[in-house]
This record gives structure tokens, C-alpha cells and sequence, in this order.
């Protein structure tokens, strides 16, 4: 479960104090599928990123799985981020001189994992995402469907309990985003906990809840975006 409590956050302009989120107090339980949405420059790429354990420069107070994410050290908070969130984003952010099963290994490399039974959950994953033929191929050669499924690839290969994605069918056509939202349904419905940033109606409207965002603020539900 995700706790965030009365988040204020701001970002300094020179010597102007910008307040992009205020107050903002959010539960999400254990395998709630949850779209963000709102007006460019509303604050939703800020508040994802508190929520994806990348920034924790705000005030108030934020619980993961009961731990309190501004308690621990710096190399804890990485840690535990590492352990339980996966993240995509919308231009993939592969590594073009990496095969594909590479990217995907990475983060099990980092965790020290032996290079076999990486090899072993890599293609277990890609097959998961529809893609275990293009494992030893490289990134660029792919179609952006295809890239986006190995960036899921990624995210999911530590097995993590939240995914969360920033408008991640953003560099898609239409039909291609039908593909990956399957791939993101699949998933939830497997039971991973997954918290979608779009500007995409047809996306936002799959999700269980909608969050809306209004000038940093959450929105009631008859808010219109
Ligand atoms: N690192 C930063 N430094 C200074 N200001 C920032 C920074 N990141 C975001 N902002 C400002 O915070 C506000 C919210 O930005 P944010 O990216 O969270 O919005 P958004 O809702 O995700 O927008 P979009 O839909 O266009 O991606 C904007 O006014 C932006 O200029």
C-alpha cells in the first residue's frame, strides 16, 4: 500500500518560489490500476516521481509498504526503490548498444544475480511480454511497440510490486497503444500494482480510478480534464 500525506512540493525559479503540489494526500492499495491525469505542467511528472521513489525533495509524508521512504538513508531509499518499483517511461530510455536481453538483464546485473539464471528470467519476461524472439537483437532495429514491451520487459524483471509508467503509449499510434495496454492490463490483473501518468482519454478510461490533477492540486471526481 501507498501512502502520500499532505505533499507539498516546490521548485525555486531564480529567487521565485514555484508551489507545483499542494497538499496532495493519496492512498493506493495493493493491485489498484490508477490513471493520472490533467493539463500539461499540472504537476503529475512530479508527483509520479515522488511516488516512484526518484525524488524525495518534498513535504509531508510518504509511506511504501508501511516504511516510511523519507526515513531511509540514500542508499536504503535506492535500494528499496530498486526492490519494488519498475518504471517506464515515454521514449523507453533503452540502451541503443545493449541487446535487448541486456537492457532487460541490467537491473538483475546490478543486483549481482548469476549471469545463467539472468539469462533464464530475461527470457521468461520477454516471452511474457510477446517478445522473446528479439531478444539478442538490438533496440533501434525495433518498432516502438516493440521497444516499449522490452522497456516493460525491464521494469517487471525484479519482479516489483508497483510498475509505474509516464505516458507510456505517448510515442505510440493508436493500434500500438491497444497492444501495450494489454501488456499493462496483464500485468495488473496478475496482480502488480500499476500507476499510469497520460494524456491519452482512451488509456485513462481502462484504469480502475482516475486521479485528476488541476494546478497541483487533486481534483473531485466531476472535474472535468
Ligand atoms: N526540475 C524542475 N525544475 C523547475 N521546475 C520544474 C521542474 N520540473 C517541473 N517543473 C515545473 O513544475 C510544473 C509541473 O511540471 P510537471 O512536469 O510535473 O507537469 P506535468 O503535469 O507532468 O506536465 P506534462 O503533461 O506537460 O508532462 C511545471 O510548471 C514545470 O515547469
Amino acid at each position: 500500500m501507498l501512502e502520500l500525506k499532505q505533499i507539498n512540493k516546490f521548485f525555486m525559479h531564480g529567487k521565485e518560489k514555484q508551489h507545483v503540489l499542494k497538499d496532495i494526500s493519496i492512498t493506493i492499495n495493493d493491485g489498484e490500476f490508477v490513471a493520472i491525469m490533467g493539463h500539461s505542467g499540472s504537476g503529475k511528472s512530479t508527483l509520479l516521481n515522488i511516488i516512484g521513489l526518484l525524488d524525495r525533495d518534498f513535504s509531508g509524508s510518504y509511506l511504501l509498504n508501511g516504511r516510511d521512504t523519507r526515513a531511509l538513508s540514500k542508499k536504503q531509499y535506492t535500494r528499496f526503490r530498486n526492490e519494488n518499483v519498475g518504471w517506464v517511461f515515454q521514449n523507453f530510455k533503452l540502451i541503443d548498444n545493449m541487446t535487448v536481453a541486456d537492457n532487460v538483464g541490467l537491473p538483475l546485473q546490478y543486483q549481482g544475480k548469476p549471469h545463467k539464471e539472468i539469462r533464464r528470467i530475461v527470457e521468461d519476461v520477454l516471452a511474457q511480454v510477446g517478445i522473446l524472439d528479439k531478444a539478442d537483437t538490438y533496440p533501434k532495429l525495433l518498432s516502438g511497440g516493440q521497444q516499449q514491451r522490452v522497456a516493460i520487459a525491464r521494469a517487471i524483471v525484479t519482479n516489483p510490486n508497483i510498475v509505474i509508467a509516464d505516458e507510456p503509449t505517448g510515442a505510440l499510434d493508436s493500434a500500438t497503444t491497444i497492444e501495450i495496454m494489454d501488456v499493462f492490463r496483464r500485468l495488473n490483473a496478475a496482480g502488480t500494482t500499476l500507476i499510469i501518468v497520460t494524456h491519452d482519454a482512451s488509456v485513462g478510461e481502462q484504469a480502475e480510478r482516475l486521479i485528476k490533477i488541476l494546478d497541483g492540486q487533486v481534483m473531485g471526481a466531476d472535474y472535468e480534464i
